[in-house]
């Protein structure tokens, strides 16, 4: 007797993800003046999340009816606690991540906020020279633009 075909197995996808569905996301690239030039702050995904342990800029969906500014804004208080003056927009990245899920990320300047840095949800925050960002296991939507930071092909001033 034929053996039955075996079912091919779906593409896991980042749990509340479904096929075909694009996350609008916006994320800020916070800095401050370093002696070696700006720093920014990364942030690194807990052991519980998906794609666990990556790092990332902080931020996070926009919600519907919100504007990207305005998502940023709630998200950088919901996740450190500070009020944040959100600058220009930086650039515009779409990437279909292996899983099956897809992004559309805002990154924006962010060079003034109100209040204490508070880390509420990550498992690590750090400051970081644009030329160090290659070194650490970013979010793959992210590698071109931490190489251009990196190589200076993008500006942030
Ligand atoms: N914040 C942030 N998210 C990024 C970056 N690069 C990147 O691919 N992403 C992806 C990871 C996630 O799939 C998505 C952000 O959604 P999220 O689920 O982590 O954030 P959220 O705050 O909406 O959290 P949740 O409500 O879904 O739990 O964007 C980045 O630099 N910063």
């Amino acid at each position: 007797m034929k053996k039955p075909i075996p079912k091919l197995n779906r593409p896991r996808r980042t749990p509340g993800t479904k096929a075909g569905e694009v996350r609008l996301v916006a994320a800020a690239l916070i800095l401050r003046p370093g002696e070696a030039g700006d720093e920014v702050l990364v942030c690194q995904r807990k052991p519980d999340q998906p794609m666990a342990l990556k790092w990332e800029f902080p931020g996070g969906k926009i919600e519907a009816g919100e504007s990207a500014e305005q998502a940023l804004k709630r998200e950088l208080n919901e996740e450190l606690g500070i009020d944040a003056e959100i600058g220009r927009p930086l650039i515009r990245i779409r990437h279909n991540y292996r899983n099956g899920g897809a992004v559309d990320l805002q990154f924006f300047v962010v060079r003034s906020f109100a209040g204490e840095l508070d880390n509420r949800i990550f498992n690590e925050m750090r400051w970081m020279g644009f030329e160090k960002l290659p070194h650490m296991d970013f979010l793959a939507a992210d590698l071109g633009l931490i190489k251009d930071l990196a190589d200076g092909k993008i500006s942030v001033s």
